[in-house]
C-alpha cells in the first residue's frame, strides 16, 4: 500500500483508551464499506445519473470518489450520499497513485475496460496482511476478449473491437470463490452483447447488491447451479440506491460490547443481515442476536465460552471479523481455535494482542486463544483495518490506559466507530487529526 501525506499524518496519530467499563447503549451502523466500494465501481457502467444513499464517510470512499472524478465522472459527495453523473468521455485510466491505495482497483479497472474498451490500472492497494492475488480478475478480462499485459506494477487491457464479448469464466481460487473477481466479471458481462456465464461465483452481499444494481439498470442476471448468467446491454440505467448496513462494523460493535460485559442495540441492521457463520459462532460463544423493530439487540453475556471455528466464504464466518473475534475470545473460558481459510494468513493482530497480556499463538493460518485472561493496558501498533479494531477491543477490556497507533487503518474503513464507542460509554480520545 502506498502512503499519502494524510496516511503519514494518521500513522503518527494515536487512539487513547481507558477500558474496564461495560459498553452499553444504542448506536446507528454505517453503510457497508465493501458494498459501497463495489457499487462505486459499478456506477461507472451507468449511462444515467446514479445516487447512492448511506455511503460511509471513510478514506476509501473518498479515494474512490477522486478516482471516479479523474475518469471523467461528475461526482457530488454529500452527507452519506454519493451522486454521479456519467462521463461523456471516459479517461481509460484508474489513477495510478490513488489506485494503489484501495483494494477495489482491479474491479474499477474492469468497470473502465467494460465501459471504455481499454484501461490502465495499477496493482491494487488495501490491506497487506498477505499476498492478495488478482489472476481471476485478469482471466475474466481475457475471457471477455481483452489483450491483457502487465508492465511492472501497471496493468493494461484493451478490446480490439472496443467492447467485451460474451464469455465464460471461473472465479474460483484455492481459497474459495473470489468476491472481487466475481464483481469484475459481472461488470464485464454487463456490457457484452449476449449471455456470459460466471462459474463458482461468490455470493457475498457485495456481489448480490452489485448484481441488483445492474439488474435494475437493465442487465439480465440469474443465479443457478451453474453460476451467474449475465445478459449484457449497451445501455445501463441509473437510479437511487441505499447501501446496506455494515455487517462488519456491526459485528465489531457487538463483540466490543460483549467483551466488556455490556450489551448493545444496533440500529440499521437486522439479525438476518449477519452471515449465518457469524451468528452461529457468536451463539456458541454465548452471544445471541435478537431482532428489534429497527435493528439488532444483544443481551449482556455473563460467561463467554471458547469456540472452534474457521472463516469461509459467505454465508460462513467473515474473514473481516476474525481479528475482532480473536480479541473477544481472550475473555472466553477455555482454548479457542480459529482457522483463517479465506487468506493464507491474517494475523497481524496476534503479536500486538500479546502486549495486552493475551495468551495466544498463530501458526500459518491457525490461531489459538486462551481465556479468560485479565488484559492490562498497553501500547500497540495496528497494521490493517480489522487488526486496529481487535486492538481497540483489547484496550476496552483492559482497565488501564492504552495507546493504539494505526489511525489510518481505522479511518480507511470506519466513519464513526470511535464516536459510537464513546456513545456506549467508552473513555476514548484521539490525537488532534490535522
Ligand atoms: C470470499 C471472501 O471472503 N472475500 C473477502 C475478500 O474479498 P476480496 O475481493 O478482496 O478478495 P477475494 O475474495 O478476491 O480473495 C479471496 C482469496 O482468493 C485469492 N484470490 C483472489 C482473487 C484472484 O484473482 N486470485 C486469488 O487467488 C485471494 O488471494 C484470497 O486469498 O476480502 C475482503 C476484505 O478482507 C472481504 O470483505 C471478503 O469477504
Ligand atoms: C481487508 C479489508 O479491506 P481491503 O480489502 O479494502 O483491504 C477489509 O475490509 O477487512
Amino acid at each position: 500500500m502506498t502512503t499519502s501525506p494524510r496516511a503519514a499524518r494518521y500513522a503518527a496519530a494515536a487512539i487513547r483508551i481507558s477500558g474496564g467499563r461495560p459498553l452499553t447503549g444504542r448506536i446507528a451502523v454505517q453503510g457497508s464499506k465493501n458494498i459501497a466500494l463495489h457499487l462505486y465501481a459499478a456506477i461507472l457502467l451507468a449511462d444515467e445519473p446514479v445516487t447512492l444513499h448511506r455511503t460511509p464517510n471513510i478514506i476509501d470512499t473518498q479515494v474512490c470518489a477522486r478516482i471516479l472524478r479523474r475518469i471523467g465522472a461528475d461526482v457530488e459527495e454529500g452527507d452519506e450520499r454519493f451522486a454521479v453523473t456519467p462521463a461523456n468521455v471516459v479517461e481509460p485510466v484508474v489513477d495510478l497513485e490513488l489506485g494503489r491505495r484501495v483494494r477495489t482497483t482491479a474491479v474499477l479497472g474492469a468497470a473502465v475496460l467494460s465501459r471504455a474498451g481499454r484501461v490502465t490500472f495499477p496493482l491494487p492497494g488495501g490491506d497487506a496482511f498477505c499476498p492478495r492475488y488478482i489472476d481471476r480478475h485478469l482471466a475474466a478480462m481475457s475471457a471477455a476478449g481483452a489483450e491483457v499485459s502487465i508492465e511492472g506494477d501497471r496493468i493494461r487491457a484493451s478490446f480490439d473491437n472496443g467492447c467485451p464479448r460474451p464469455f465464460r469464466t471461473d472465479v474460483d481460487t484455492r481459497y474459495g470463490p473470489s468476491l472481487g473477481a466475481t464483481v469484475s466479471a459481472l461488470l464485464l458481462a454487463a456490457r457484452a452483447p449476449g449471455t456470459s456465464l460466471i462459474t463458482h461465483p461468490s455470493i457475498e452481499p457485495e456481489v448480490l447488491d452489485t448484481a441488483q444494481f445492474l439488474a435494475s439498470g437493465g442487465v439480465d442476471i440469474t443465479l443457478d447451479h451453474e453460476g451467474l448468467h449475465v445478459t449484457g446491454t449497451d445501455r445501463v440505467g441509473g437510479g437511487v440506491f441505499t447501501v446496506a448496513g455494515d455487517r462488519i462494523e456491526a459485528a465489531t460493535m457487538l463483540m466490543a460490547a460483549a467483551a466488556t460485559g455490556g450489551n448493545v442495540h444496533l440500529e440499521g441492521i437486522i439479525p438476518a443481515e449477519f452471515p449465518e457463520g457469524l451468528v452461529s459462532v457468536l451463539a456458541d460463544a454465548g452471544i445471541a442476536l435478537h431482532a428489534t423493530p429497527c435493528g439488532t439487540y444483544t443481551m449482556p453475556c455473563h460467561e463467554l465460552t471458547a469456540v472452534y471455528t474457521a472463516t469461509g466464504p459467505h454465508p460462513g464466518l467473515p474473514t473481516d471479523t476474525q481479528p475482532q473475534l480473536t480479541a473477544l475470545l481472550t475473555q472466553a473460558r477455555g482454548v479457542s481455535r480459529i482457522e483463517e481459510r479465506v487468506y493464507p494468513r491474517r494475523d497481524t493482530h496476534v503479536a500486538e494482542l500479546r502486549r495486552f497480556g493475551a495468551i495466544l499463538s498463530s501458526t500459518d493460518h491457525r490461531i489459538s486463544v486462551h481465556g479468560p485472561i485479565r488484559l492490562h493496558g498497553a501500547e500497540a501498533q495496528a497494521e490493517d483495518i480489522r487488526a486496529v479494531t481487535a486492538l481497540v477491543i483489547a484496550a476496552l477490556i483492559a482497565p488501564e490506559p492504552s495507546t493504539i497507533r494505526g489511525m489510518y487503518h481505522l479511518r480507511r474503513g470506519y466513519g464513526r466507530l470511535l464516536a459510537n464507542l464513546a456513545t456506549l460509554g467508552a473513555d476514548i480520545s484521539t490525537d488532534q487529526e490535522t
